[in-house]
């Protein structure tokens, strides 16, 4: 199982810390592609925003399921979260927010789940992957 993990880089890393939680917690269901996201370090100079594109997209067509942390806002995570709907990949998206984009949550394709808490979140995630 390829999971494509999406959450916010320049949108804003406030929740980068529990990305990396949430990452750490899928990784017992399969190949987390985009480990990188929980990276609090993260380092984006060496390479190209084509390069970004280019290889996050073939990461999203390799991948198996999409899950989405959305609460803090972020282009990227949203291109991300309609190209895999148009490839037609299981898409899950979680936030803390009182709503997220009408876009997102009002989307038949994605599964919106809001949480509070990690502990939380990672019960949600078992009954996914169960
Ligand atoms: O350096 C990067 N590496 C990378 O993988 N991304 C991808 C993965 C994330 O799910 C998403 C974040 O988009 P944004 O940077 O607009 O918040 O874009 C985005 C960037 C920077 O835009």
């Amino acid at each position: 199982m390829k999971i494509y993990f999406s959450g916010s880089i320049r949108g804003g890393r406030d929740d980068a810390k529990l990305y990396a939680d949430i990452i750490e917690h899928i990784k017992q269901y399969g190949e987390v592609l985009t480990e990188h996201i929980g990276q609090m370090d993260l380092q984006e100079n060496e390479i190209t925003d084509r390069q970004i594109h280019d290889q996050d997209l073939n990461w999203l067509i390799e991948s198996d399921i999409i899950i989405a942390e959305v609460t803090v806002p972020s282009l990227g995570v949203g291109y991300e979260l309609g190209r895999g709907v148009e490839m037609k990949k299981p898409t899950y998206c979680f936030h803390r927010t009182p709503q997220t984009s009408a876009m997102v949550s009002g989307c038949p394709e994605i599964k919106t789940y809001h949480y509070e808490s990690l502990d939380e979140i990672k019960v949600l995630i078992d009954q996914i992957f169960q």
